[in-house]
């Protein structure tokens, strides 16, 4: 891949006057999203071709029930094959395997992973690749727990967590603080989900995950900074989902905690 592929410049309200040649491939694991999925889709396509950028979403769906692939589908005919491609599996099989099936997809110079239920607002994605370009980073995550980005960038705003219960608040904030303190990462948002990496990156860190439930994410950052690769942070605002359920269960708890041990006694 060549570094210099792009060329940024910065206008007077910060916003990107590019000639961005890369491509940015965005994952979307989908379970039960038939609601969600047509609005974070024109979202996404919105935030790219206003910036100009080359991209594709690749979504994956467990044989959802509520009938998320017919939906997908359609907005397949709609924006074209090449930008929505649909790679379903037959079953439920979690969200870690289901970014491994979605990687092998991807197109891009760059992958975008993310939650389809607007948890994670397309908004923030300019941010993550201005944030990627300013330093040359590996990987760009959202963080809930900073209020600046890192490195820092001029215009980004504090991060925050809204519409999760004190249950959820205490059980986010409780497993970023086991891993931290047990592994010592240097990332502030050890268990979120929206973040931005170089492709053979990510294939190189996925390939030596052994996780699969909710712990993936904080895996992967662990041994993405033990690899030494460079890691920065934009801080996002994650807003509880309004149609459908979180898939968060106790078992996903305990696996976590689990998580955090073997990765202390393996890295
Ligand atoms: N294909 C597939 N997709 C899934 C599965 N489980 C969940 N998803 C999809 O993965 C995304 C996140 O699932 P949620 O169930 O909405 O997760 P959450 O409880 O809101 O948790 C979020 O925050 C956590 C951090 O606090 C994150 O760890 C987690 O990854 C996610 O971003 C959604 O797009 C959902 O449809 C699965 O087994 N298979
Ligand atoms: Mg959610």
């Amino acid at each position: 891949m060549n570094p210099f592929a792009s060329r940024v410049s910065l206008n007077m309200q910060g916003q990107h006057n590019t000639t961005d040649t890369h491509k940015y491939s965005v994952i979307l694991p989908t379970y039960n999203e038939r609601k969600n999925l047509p609005i974070i889709v024109w979202l996404l396509a919105k935030v790219f071709n206003e910036h100009g950028l080359a991209w594709e979403i690749v979504v994956v769906d467990d044989a959802s029930p509520d009938g998320t692939q017919e939906v997908a589908k359609e907005l397949a005919k709609v924006y074209g094959t090449d930008k929505i491609v649909l790679k379903p599996r037959a079953g439920k099989l979690g969200l870690g395997t289901a970014y491994m099936h979605g990687l092998t997809f991807c197109t891009g110079d760059f992958v975008i992973i993310m939650d389809a239920d607007f948890s994670h607002h397309p908004k923030f994605i300019p941010q993550f690749i201005k944030l990627q370009k300013t330093y040359n980073l590996d990987i760009v995550t959202g963080t809930r727990y900073r209020s600046k980005a890192t490195p820092s960038l001029s215009d980004a705003r504090p991060g925050g967590v809204h519409g999760w219960d004190l249950r959820r608040k205490l059980i986010s904030r409780g497993a970023n603080f086991l891993a931290a303190t047990v592994l010592n990462p240097g990332v502030s948002d050890l268990t979120g989900s929206f973040r931005l990496y170089r492709l053979p990156v990510l294939r190189h860190i996925i390939s030596l995950t052994v996780s699969r439930g909710y712990v993936f994410q904080m895996e992967m950052m662990v041994r993405a900074r033990a690899l030494g690769y460079t890691v920065g942070e934009v801080p996002i605002t994650f807003v509880d989902r309004i149609f459908g359920e979180s898939k968060l269960g106790a078992d996903e708890v305990v696996g976590y905690a689990k998580g955090v041990w073997s990765l202390f006694t393996t890295i």
